[in-house]
């Protein structure tokens, strides 16, 4: 007999997801019947179904392939159900239903709708000696109770099973369908009576299963007959993880049933793929409603056909391939004679009245496994049964058996799910604990200083010294080269280009504004009148603390922001001496000793390093680096400097030039994309400066050193970057 027939159907990118991850999908497509996925590690994984439909297939597509054999099946008797399977969000109502039921775009309609249009077609197209009758019962699985869609007074429907027409819903509406219009409108109206609730996957997310039944009643008038065949459409609930929705309260109960019979639904399918131990090997239909309601559908004669709707986002990339495997387990179902076997067995088992109850081979078969088992292990054993109701239903010795392997499959599927719920938070857990040891380690760094804290900042300068490269460059460089930038930069808020490398602010403009100080103007850029009174920027895009080499340029490396500082200094003072009308525009003597000095240097030299170095010798070049820093600091304060804020350096990792020259590799990039190796170089500058800071306070008694964190300000940003709106963290840094 044939297999499930199993496909798999990815949706186009949802805008979140497009806004979140861009234009990235988890799926390479190798043919129309397998495609590679890859997780979030990168691993890729092969999968096979009967047929793939991707992003651009065609409602159409999926119903001839997958439906129209099966409704063509049920007009011969023979019973069909097709299934939706997939995430919240994944697509299995668009599938089932298309955009709306009622929806008469001939592109966008979905199953349901077609087969009603393809029984009536095939019913017309029928010679006239058999007369049909049509008939659709409507019923959802809502927290393990089966309720009637077209009356929802019948809100907790019993299932029972007969011999001559296996599972059956007792008492549930049946209405006689006569028109395609008709048939569509009864849908519908069904489809409003659905449980929706809403999670933060999907917004009109279904919290139920919604079972769809179509009887065909076939009469032929020549052999006399009467034939029925059962096609049941199923769109279940979706089978996202609950922590990922964050659900709460009723949502988190609905969540957990729609995953117990999911899971249900699993088990009982990992126990018909195996096979030829079928005997042996109970299936364990009655563990939730969605399974016995499907017991015919999955392991008796009928055909069935599985639609895997998957998102193809890196986002969801886990739920999909809990999908795809899901899917990949029902391909190996074969319909089995046991089965049949099976069936005969439980509908026996419904007949024989339990005045028969066979204690004597109930003590027999627990005294036969108190020869395998230990009496404690059998004294639980009998708990488990009395706890699960079981003793009422064991009539014979089979009954028993029967009973015995669904206690030890539920026992062993908890305890799965049990182990996989651990497996899952330990892998949060050393998630959160990784994170929070970084964040350790930088509170720490921060605590080690003598002077921390936002509350010991003072904004209370009058002027602004500031040394540095593009990450602080008002304009130096530009004015230097005689050059100009163009747009974007300073479009945002400049509305023109600003000599800075940026398309708006730069730290230092914010810091200058939450001074209440006026933007710092380029010591280069004297055209105009530009006011130094405030102070004045000496920082050049591209400078380094160390003088340029042959391998490394500098525009102005920080001995010469230095010495344009002091000369700078002489000139002003000589300016006021002089007691010049222009002095208005210039600092007051006493501001060189009360002014803020401040740096944002070094990354330049780390970055340029690593085109003619390697890790290692980035890292033994470092002290040089703070040498030529600690000899710049030492000049200023002789020349009467106090105050000194001492910037570190970024994640250099992450910038995108870095990325595209050294992060070629994905082995030498971290979780967040960036290059490793620039970020552990820039870690273990940062920590040497900041030594070196902590030496300078504990040396210059009679100022004070702040030492500002910029590379975890910055690291959270970037881990952040989504959510700030950008498409990657490049642009951060
Ligand atoms: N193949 C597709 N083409 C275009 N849009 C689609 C497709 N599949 C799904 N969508 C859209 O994606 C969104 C989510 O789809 P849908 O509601 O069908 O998901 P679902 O799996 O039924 O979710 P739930 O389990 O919550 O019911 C809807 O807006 C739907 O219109």
């Amino acid at each position: 007999m044939s297999n499930i027939t199993v496909c798999a159907r990815f949706r186009p990118l949802s805008s979140k997801e497009k806004r979140d991850h861009g234009a990235n999908i988890c799926i390479q497509s190798v043919d129309s019947e397998s495609f590679i996925i890859k997780d979030e590690k990168d691993e890729g994984f092969t999968f096979s179904f009967d047929k793939v439909f991707y992003e651009k297939s065609k409602q159409a597509d999926v119903y001839e392939f997958l439906v129209l054999p099966i409704v063509r099946d049920s007009l011969n008797a023979i019973n069909g159900t097709i299934i939706a399977y997939g995430q919240t969000g994944a697509g299995k109502t668009y599938s089932m239903e298309g955009l709306n039921i009622l929806e008469s775009d001939e592109e966008k309609k979905g199953i349901l709708p077609r087969v009603v249009d393809g029984l009536f077609a095939c019913i017309r197209s029928s010679d006239e000696s058999t007369k049909y009758s049509i008939k659709l019962s409507m019923v959802e699985i809502y927290m393990e109770k089966v309720r009637d869609l077209f009356d929802l007074s019948k809100d907790n429907i019993q299932i029972k099973e007969s011999k001559t027409q296996g599972i059956l819903l007792s008492g549930a509406t049946e209405i006689s369908l006569l028109d395609p219009s008709e048939a569509l409108q009864s849908l519908s109206s069904g489809i409003a009576n659905r449980a929706v609730g809403e999670t933060q996957m999907n917004m009109a997310s279904s919290r139920s299963h919604c079972l769809y039944m179509f009887t065909v009643h076939q009469e032929s008038t020549i052999e006399k007959r009467v034939k029925f065949g059962k096609l049941v459409l199923v769109d279940l609930a979706g089978s996202e993880k609950v922590e990922k929705t964050g659900a709460e309260g009723r949502i988190l109960e609905e969540a957990k049933t729609i995953n117990k019979s999911l899971s249900a639904l699993g088990n009982v399918i990992n126990a018909l793929t195996r096979g030829s131990l079928a005997k042996a090997n109970h299936i364990p239909y009655r563990d939730s409603k969605l399974t016995r309601i499907l017991q015919d559908s999955l392991g008796g004669s009928s055909r069935t056909a599985l639609l895997c709707c998957c998102s193809p986002s890196p986002s969801n990339v886990s739920e999909s391939l809990s999908s795809l495997r899901f899917g990949a387990r029902a391909k190996h179902i074969k319909t089995s004679p046991f089965v049949k076997g099976d069936e005969e067995k439980s509908s026996k088992k419904s007949e024989a009245p339990s005045a028969t109850r066979d204690h004597a081979s109930y003590e027999k078969i627990l005294e036969k496994m108190g020869e395998r088992l230990n009496a404690e292990d059998v004294k639980l054993l009998e708990e488990l049964f009395i706890q699960a109701g079981l003793f009422d239903d064991l009539n014979t010795t089979e009954d028993l058996e029967s009973a015995f392997q669904d206690v030890v499959q539920q026992t062993i599927s908890s305890l799965m799910q049990a182990v996989e719920e651990l497996r899952f938070t330990v892998d949060k857990l050393e998630r959160e604990n990784k994170a929070l040891k970084e964040r350790l380690a930088v509170a720490e760094m921060f605590n080690a200083l003598p002077d921390n804290g936002a509350n010991s900042v003072t904004f209370n300068y009058p002027a602004v010294f500031n040394f540095g490269d593009s990450n602080s460059d008002t304009g130096e460089l530009v004015a230097a080269l005689g050059d100009f930038l163009d747009l974007p930069n300073g479009q945002t808020y400049f509305k023109t280009p600003s000599g800075r490398f940026c398309n708006g602010r730069l730290i230092v403009d914010f810091l200058m504004d939450a001074m209440d100080l006026p933007f710092l103007n380029a010591y280069l850029d004297s055209i105009g009148a530009p006011s130094f009174r405030k102070g004045c920027n000496f920082a050049a895009a591209g400078s380094t603390i160390n003088p340029p080499t042959a391998q490394a340029v500098s525009p102005f490396p920080i001995g010469v922001q230095v010495a344009q500082f002091l000369r700078f200094k002489a000139r002003v003072l000589e300016l006021l001496a002089k007691g010049n009308k222009l002095n208005k525009y210039l600092p007051a003597e006493d501001y060189f000793q009360k002014a803020l000095y401040m740096f944002d240097i070094g990354q330049n030299d780390l970055a340029g390093s690593f085109y003619s170095k390697t890790f290692d010798q980035v890292l033994a070049y470092i002290p040089a680096v703070l040498t030529e820093f600690e000899n710049a600091i030492k000049t200023l304060y002789d020349q009467g400097a106090r105050n000194f804020w001492i910037h570190n350096t970024a994640p250099l990792g992450c910038l995108a030039q870095n990325v595209a020259k050294f992060g070629t590799d994905p082995s030498s990039l971290d979780e967040q994309g960036c290059v490793s190796k620039h970020n552990q170089a820039a870690k273990v500058f940062n920590l040497q400066l900041h030594a070196l800071v902590k030496k300078w306070q504990g040396q210059y008694t009679d100022s004070n050193f702040t030492y500002v964190d910029i590379y975890t300000i910055k690291s959270n940003l970037i881990a952040n970057y989504s959510k700030l709106g950008k498409q990657n963290c490049h642009s951060l840094v």
